[in-house]
């Protein structure tokens, strides 16, 4: 058999060709699910001040013995501190998020003091720092506590409005340009002509790179004639896109004119018959500025390859760690051995008394979708591979939405 490109090999190559976009700022309430371009510095402690955990009495925990009376002085508010330092023999009434005014230590719950006027009594012992949140406890003013590269979430949000900030700096959104080719490709909500197939590869490509952090133009199918092909494809490399993604025409038939048509407007392109299955031809390449991925016209081909092959561009383009997640886990029933390429089966999470294990998909079929929508992921089986069975440890690629399936 011809020598067939390894996946990591073809990997490195890809991305060796990629840096990262360049920055923009943006505002904290759309930075949801962007990658971070700079580290997030505090602009404040937090919290900023020592604070009260509870509703109660702010004291020294010198007076702090049960049976001690205290005298209540004044009110310390979320908001509105109470400003008179406190000597011994002295509390104050405080709220949860108040400061405890100077000279306390410590506070005690409303519920462990008994109150006769301005007078209380402790029913409990007081520890120094009881039900108190110290200045900068969370993090310190000028600390950095979210790093470049990090994908934020909601909880990161939370993070960086309490540290003062309304703008991130983030990557700008690699943009993805999408062009099809096959004369036999009919748009859905179009009736089918015999011998057409309605054009599927646009709809889940465009949503798995936008889920990746990509901003995504579709630009449709493209005749199989070299020359309309042409035209096209200058369209849709006009704005120098980051990525141009087509799909389809990249075998050896008569009709796959999209390496020709390619290397007449000017890419500089390779031909890879790459040792992964499904999606074996892949051409990459560039012209200008733009990466180019030919991926293979085959439904589950094209989504696989976009998943092994343009996902970690997009995250290199966002400075993100672009290797594979892959998670180990067991298997739930045996998996076949494998030929000479490595194998993303398709496989579906299995959750038992909360314990997770995969079960592989028998289908193999590379233009079968309907598998590919059972599927939470995919097996990563090495070239060669023995049949392994239900129990061992397999490598898993899930996608993002694999934990859904689990609720
Ligand atoms: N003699 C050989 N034939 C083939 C080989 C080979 O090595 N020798 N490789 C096979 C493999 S593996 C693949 S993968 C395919 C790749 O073919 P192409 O990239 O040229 O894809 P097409 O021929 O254009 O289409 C294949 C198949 O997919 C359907 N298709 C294409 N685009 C779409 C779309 N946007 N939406 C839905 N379906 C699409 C198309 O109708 C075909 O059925 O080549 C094998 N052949
Ligand atoms: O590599 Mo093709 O994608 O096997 O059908």
């Amino acid at each position: 058999m011809q020598n067939l490109k390894p996946v990591d090999e073809a990997l490195a190559d890809i991305l060796k060709r990629v840096s990262p976009t360049t920055s923009e700022k943006i505002n904290l309430s759309d930075a949801l699910d962007r990658t971070l371009a700079e580290p997030v510095i505090a602009l404040t402690s937090q919290p900023p001040f020592n604070g009260s955990a509870m509703d109660g009495y702010a004291l020294k925990s010198t007076d702090g013995q049960s049976g001690t009376k205290l005298k209540n002085i004044g009110i310390a508010a979320a908001g509105t501190p109470f400003t008179r330092p406190l000597q011994s023999g002295e509390c104050a009434r405080i709220y949860t998020g108040g400061e405890l005014p100077k000279g306390t230590d410590s506070v005690i719950m409303q519920e462990k003091v008994t109150v006769d006027g301005d007078m209380i009594t402790l029913n409990d012992d007081v520890q120094e720092g009881q039900n108190v949140r110290w200045k900068g406890n969370d993090f310190a003013k000028d600390q950095t506590i979210v790093f470049p590269g990090k994908c934020l979430n909601p909880f990161d949000l939370s993070l960086i409005a309490a540290a003062g900030h309304p703008h991130v700096h983030v990557y700008q959104k690699p943009r993805v340009h999408l062009l099809a080719t096959g004369d036999e490709l009919v748009q859905p909500g179009q009736p089918l002509e015999p011998g057409q197939i309605y054009a599927s590869n646009g709809f889940g490509l465009t949503p798995l790179f936008e889920q990746a952090g990509a901003t995504v133009k579709d630009f449709g199918v493209a005749i199989d004639e070299q020359d309309k092909l042409e035209t096209k494809l200058r369209e849709a490399l006009k704005d120098e896109p980051e990525i141009l993604v087509t799909t389809g025409g990249a075998s050896v038939g008569d009709k796959d004119y999209m390496l020709p048509a390619l290397k007449a407007i000017g890419a500089e392109l390779d031909f890879w018959r790459i040792a992964v299955r499904p999606g074996k031809p892949l051409m990459f390449g560039k012209l200008g500025k733009t990466l180019i991925f030919g991926l293979p016209g085959n439904p589950v081909s094209a989504l696989v390859t976009a998943t092994v092959f343009v996902q970690p561009a997009l995250r290199a383009f966002l400075g993100q760690n672009p290797e594979a997640p892959l998670i180990t886990l067991p298997l739930s029933a045996e998996l076949p051995k494998n030929g000479p390429r490595q194998f993303y089966r398709r496989a579906r999470l299995v959750k038992d008394e909360g314990q997770l294990s995969v079960d592989p998909i028998a289908q193999t079929d590379s233009a079968h979708l309907s598998s590919m929508s059972q599927c939470d992921g995919f097996i990563v089986q090495a070239a060669f591979a023995d049949t392994q069975e239900s129990g061992s440890l397999v490598q898993f690629l899930p996608m993002p939405w694999a934990m859904r399936s689990l609720a």
